[in-house]
């Protein structure tokens, strides 16, 4: 036994290092997991590094992974930040204490062999700590190309921010931009406005991330070329070292060996995943509207109430994901009213409902994961966007890729109940619900074919791993 070890630890340091670093949140942490799961599946030896807030949180299940990924947590300053810190000087304290303990667990023996590091792309300044060791470097994007794009352009200046400089603003304002569709500045562009931040920083985050790009070694984006290609062929004429590995939640979609059932997962939530599955077996097919807002999004409290109304008015069964923090928010009484009706979990295995036959529809507030998942399950999207990326992903939703439909907001920013029932009606039965099945199921098919032996997404990410491999 001991000799078995001695020689799988053997094989292990001799397979290339690499090193995959996500931006401490849920919707970052699981596309760049899935990545380091496929880089694993392929021979590179992978090393997962997250900071010691999410490891507190986090329910890590990585069974059949522990021989391949090593996981480490670095401090991220959590321990002195106030509660009562600005945006801003949380950034500002997360990104100090992380350069500084990178910089030391980089420099201490445990890395010494590494090759490479996957950092997110949030976090450009990872890149010269990096090529300082020697390390060679790839940035992992987690939004898509269209979004970012419209990130560059706010960088470069040519697309102003806040956008009601453009044209003097105004409802009608139509902003266009290279290899984009005609976006509306008040619809459709990224959406900063829910942060009471005067300094803008959460914007400034996400435009400096094409700060050093052309110094990275690979650019990693977790979409697809078919679903984006003008947009992926506009941006790879700026940065040629662009490569679409997405959608990445199934990468490994085509290797067997690591793909049956394979639920390991990091979750800063506790999911209720068997309750899920029991409840949804008990379901028809297309019977059931799945409704999540992520990791993040907080939905005020008469916003919940109304969501609340129109799924327990509207006529389907209907799974909501209430992170605890939010289940005050809630009517009272609700969860009993819903009894019979409706499941309330405080967090599931999300792909695990969407593949699920009894999910007729997903309700989202189109987090780039959340729609990637939705379009590789085939499952038509009622698009309730919050912020940044979730406004432009709808907008891409109903208008591009034609699989769902955006909600109406009143002039007072709330999405009312009856609003909610007629989408969900809408998106459950007809003959809109049938032709957004159809357009799933065709981005669905897309979607596999990219990261299925030959596809766009699997043939870059053989070269990513042969290039560790060969030099
Ligand atoms: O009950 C649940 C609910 C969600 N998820 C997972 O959590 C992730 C959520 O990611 P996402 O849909 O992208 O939403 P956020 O958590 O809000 O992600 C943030 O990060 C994304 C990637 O940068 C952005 O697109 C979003 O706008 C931003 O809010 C997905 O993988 C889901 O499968 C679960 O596993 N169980």
């Amino acid at each position: 036994m001991k000799e078995l070890a001695a020689a799988a630890a053997a094989a292990g340091e001799k397979k290339p290092h690499v090193l995959v670093f996500p931006y401490p949140a849920q919707g970052h942490i699981n596309p760049a997991l899935s990545l380091a799961k496929c880089l694993a599946s392929k021979g590179l030896r992978i090393t997962l590094i997250t900071t010691t807030r999410v490891r507190r949180s986090a329910t890590v299940s990585m069974s059949a992974w522990d021989s391949m990924i090593s996981i480490v947590d670095i401090g991220d300053g959590s321990d002195e930040a106030e509660e009562s810190d600005t945006m801003d000087k949380n950034l500002k304290h997360l990104q100090a204490a992380l350069s500084k303990n990178l910089t030391e667990f980089l420099d201490s023996s445990r890395c010494s062999a590494a090759k490479a590091i996957v950092y997110d792309s949030t976090m450009p300044w990872i890149l010269d700590i990096a090529h300082a060791r020697g390390l060679r470097a790839a940035s992992l994007f987690t939004q898509n190309c269209a979004v970012c794009a419209v990130y560059y352009h706010i960088q470069q200046g040519s697309l102003k921010y806040p956008y009601d400089q453009e044209d003097g603003g105004g409802e009608d304002c139509v902003v266009s931009l290279p290899s984009l569709p005609p976006l509306n500045a008040k619809k459709d562009l990224p959406y900063f406005d829910a942060f009471s931040d005067p300094k803008h920083s959460l914007m400034r985050l996400l435009a400096e991330q094409f700060l050093n790009l052309e110094k990275v070694d690979w650019i990693l984006f977790n979409t697809f070329y078919k679903l984006e290609t003008r947009i992926v062929d506009w941006m790879a004429s700026q940065w040629p070292a662009i490569k679409t590995v997405g959608p990445m939640c199934s990468l490994l979609q085509s290797d067997k060996k690591y793909l049956s059932n394979d639920s390991s997962m990091i979750s800063l939530f506790e999911p209720r995943q068997d309750a899920c599955a029991e409840w949804l077996n008990s379901k028809e097919a297309s019977s059931v509207v799945y409704v999540s807002f992520g990791s993040l999004a907080q939905l005020n409290k008469e916003q919940m109430e109304e969501v609340a109304l129109g799924l327990l008015t509207s006529d389907c069964f209907f799974l909501w994901v209430v992170r605890a923090s939010e289940r005050n928010k809630l009517p009272k009484n609700f969860v009993d009213a819903a009894v019979g009706k409706g499941l309330i979990v405080e967090w599931c295995h999300q792909p695990q409902v969407l593949a699920n036959d009894a999910v007729a529809c997903f309700m989202t507030h189109c987090g780039w994961n959340s729609t990637l998942e939705a379009l590789v399950h085939g499952v038509p999207l009622i698009a309730m966007a919050q912020w940044v990326d979730q406004t432009t992903n709808a907008k891409l939703i109903e208008d591009l890729w034609g699989v769902g439909t955006r909600v109406k907001a009143r002039e007072d920013g709330i999405v009312a109940r009856e609003e909610i029932r007629r989408c969900v009606e809408c998106m459950i039965r007809g003959d809109r619900a049938k032709e957004m099945k159809r357009n799933a199921a065709k981005w669905q098919e897309l979607a596999k074919e990219a990261v299925d032996e030959g596809g766009t997404s699997a043939t870059n990410i053989e070269a990513f791993v042969s290039e560790l491999k060969n030099n």
